[in-house]
């Protein structure tokens, strides 16, 4: 149920023009959820390059600006550097997206001010010249980071407006390098931020993507398991079927021939039933038959299984039984039928609806195969329905299964 909601926001998301970044409400806390550890770990990867280079800078530093160069190294490597590691260690172990956007667009910030700083503390010739380096700060923000794009638009709106001030106000430079500067900053910004949105776009268009053919998946998933499902069990009792007897019965007899133990079944079915669907009709029959097959469920093991094998016939596959114990099951289902007391006006004013049950316990032998089992316990059934019905009939597993035999040399026992 929730899938089917993300999936169908999903959907609209993607049917979103195409401008927009931000997901609507829980999209985008799924995406957080999903992409902050990889991206956290993408940005402090990313802050460590780009410290050291900021302090390789310093070999500039030493060149055009030797007067400034003590000053260079305190600010670089004594302010900047404590402050970025500070910053990409709280990335590193966690903080909410929006305070790690933040902080990572503060080194942005931060890195303009002191560099602005730096030169401003020397009166070497070409010292200004660097200026025309602050543009790869802001490569670092918009596209090494890959900021959120907001982040990315306010830490660079903010250099730019912190540098440009810097430049007017900075006599060694001349003007027309002053506005040449001016200009290839603002032209980065703008590269840059283009570059910056269109890998924020395609990085949530890839995650929609991924994340609707995730979702369909489970779809077809769950579809899956409810048509085998559905294959598998009879639609008026939610019993098991016949498709799914003849799997189990073939892997019951196989364990027990390997576990050498023995196994079981009943084969039940209605009595005068076609007494019943003719007095009361076709519906109210295929009721009886639910309540029949309920009171058969509720009165097997756990283990057993319960199926409707066609009609009114029934079948309880008995997981390593004994005769006695099978015995014991089948007669306890037999009068929990009886116990419903449902009326079989059809057959007589008093008559309720009963069953019959034919058993066959036996260990398998290397000559007899899983449908041996079940002509047995179907003979066993015959006898129940000779002797009268409403009574249990257990199959003798030395007798070879016979038609109608008078001397019952089927069964052993009735009741
Ligand atoms: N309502 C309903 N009736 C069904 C269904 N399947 C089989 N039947 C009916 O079950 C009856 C089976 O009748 P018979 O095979 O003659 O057996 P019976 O009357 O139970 O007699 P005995 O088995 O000898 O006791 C028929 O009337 C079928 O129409 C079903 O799904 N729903």
């Amino acid at each position: 149920m929730v899938n089917d909601v993300l999936l169908k926001d999903v959907e609209d998301a993607l049917g979103r023009g195409p401008w927009r970044l931000r997901f609507a409400g829980h999209i985008e806390t799924q995406f957080e959820a999903d992409t902050q550890r990889q991206r956290s770990r993408n940005m402090v990867a990313a802050g460590l390059i780009s410290a050291f280079i900021y302090n390789l800078f310093l070999i500039n530093d030493f060149s055009f600006r030797p007067d400034a160069f003590t000053m260079a190294v305190a600010l670089r490597a004594g302010v900047m550097l404590p402050v970025g590691l500070a910053i990409l260690w709280q990335v590193h172990r966690g903080v909410s997206p929006p305070a790690r956007e933040f902080l990572m667009a503060c080194t942005v910030v931060c890195a303009t001010v002191i560099s602005c700083v730096i030169l401003a503390s020397s009166t070497a010739f070409y010292s200004y010249l660097d200026v025309f380096s602050f543009g790869l700060i802001l490569v670092v923000g918009n596209i090494v980071y890959s900021l959120r794009f907001r982040y990315a638009l306010a830490s660079s709106v903010l250099s730019i407006v912190i540098a440009s001030a810097f430049v007017v106000t900075y006599d060694p430079m001349p003007t027309d390098a002053k506005r040449l500067a001016i200009f290839t900053l603002l032209a980065n910004a703008v590269f840059t931020l283009v570059a910056n949105y269109r890998l924020e776009r395609s990085e949530r268009l890839s995650y929609l993507h991924v994340l609707r053919e995730k979702l369909r998946a489970g779809h077809y998933l769950k579809d899956n398991e409810v048509l085998s499902q559905l294959s598998l069990t009879d639609p008026l009792t939610n019993l098991a079927n016949r498709r799914q007897f003849d799997a189990e019965l073939a892997t019951r007899w196989r364990e027990a021939v390997e576990k050498d133990a023995w196994i079981g079944l009943m084969v039940i079915d209605i009595d005068h039933f076609k007494a019943y669907n003719d007095h009361y009709g076709h519906p109210q029959g295929d009721d009886c038959l639910r309540q029949v097959a309920r009171a058969m469920q509720l009165n097997s093991r756990t283990a057993d299984l319960v199926v409707r094998f066609g009609g009114e016939e029934f079948v309880v596959l008995m997981a390593e039984a004994s005769p006695e114990a099978a015995d014991l099951e089948a007669e306890r289902i037999r009068r929990s039928v009886e116990a419903l007391e449902i009326p079989n006006a059809g057959l007589s004013p008093r008559a309720v609806v009963t069953v019959s049950v034919g058993v066959a316990v036996l260990p398998p032998a290397d000559s007899m195969t899983a449908e041996d089992i079940l002509c047995h316990a179907d003979q066993a059934l015959y006898q129940a329905k000779r002797r009268g019905r409403n009574r249990v009939w257990v199959a003798n597993p030395d007798d070879v299964p016979i038609g109608d035999d008078p001397a019952g040399n089927v069964g052993r026992s009735a009741r």
